[in-house]
């Protein structure tokens, strides 16, 4: 199984639509507090989820409990400002990918913990800032579960 793990999540229906993205590829979701909405947002309601798609959702204090707890064994990060290229990576079953806040991104001494081969980016064209969350994690999650076989898919 894929783990996706969104760190500090600001905006309700980014998650909204990961939780969606996670229920349909069958990875787990972690989501690192604070969050900056409520999971009984009326923005989240809106996204329509169900309970089993909820089902996916494991929450973490912070980031040190979900280290703890996770002990990831591959943890990439998702950054604008990783030097390796997403589909140039060979994932595997078990695989974490974290992504960062809508407003800020990784923090600096998460990234830098992470392993500089492991510090992922999507391209984009020169000029651009970046992508949105939720369709980063989209493409990734994909890319990571076709490179599996789309294990458990119909
Ligand atoms: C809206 S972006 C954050 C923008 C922030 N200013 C930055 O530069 O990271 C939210 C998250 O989406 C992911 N993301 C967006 N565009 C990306 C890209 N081109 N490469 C890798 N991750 C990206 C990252 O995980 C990022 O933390």
């Amino acid at each position: 199984m894929l783990h996706v793990v969104l760190y500090e999540p600001e905006i309700p229906p980014n998650t909204g639509n990961i939780i969606r993205l996670c229920a349909n590829t069958g990875c787990q979701l972690h989501l690192i507090e604070p969050l900056g909405f409520s999971l009984e947002d009326k923005q989240m309601r809106r996204a329509g989820l169900d309970y089993s798609e909820y089902a996916t959702v494991r929450i973490h204090k912070n980031y040190q409990d979900f280290l703890a707890s996770e002990q990831p064994a591959r943890l990439f990060g998702l950054t604008t400002k990783g030097s390796t290229h997403y589909h140039q990576v060979s994932y595997h079953d078990g695989d974490y990918l974290m992504f960062g806040p809508e407003t800020r991104g990784l923090p600096a001494d998460i990234r830098e913990g992470l392993l500089p081969d492991h510090r992922l980016r999507v391209p984009m064209q020169p000029e651009s800032r970046s992508l949105n969350l939720s369709n980063t994690a989209a493409l990734v999650v994909y890319e990571a579960w076709r490179q599996l076989g789309f294990p458990g898919a119909r």
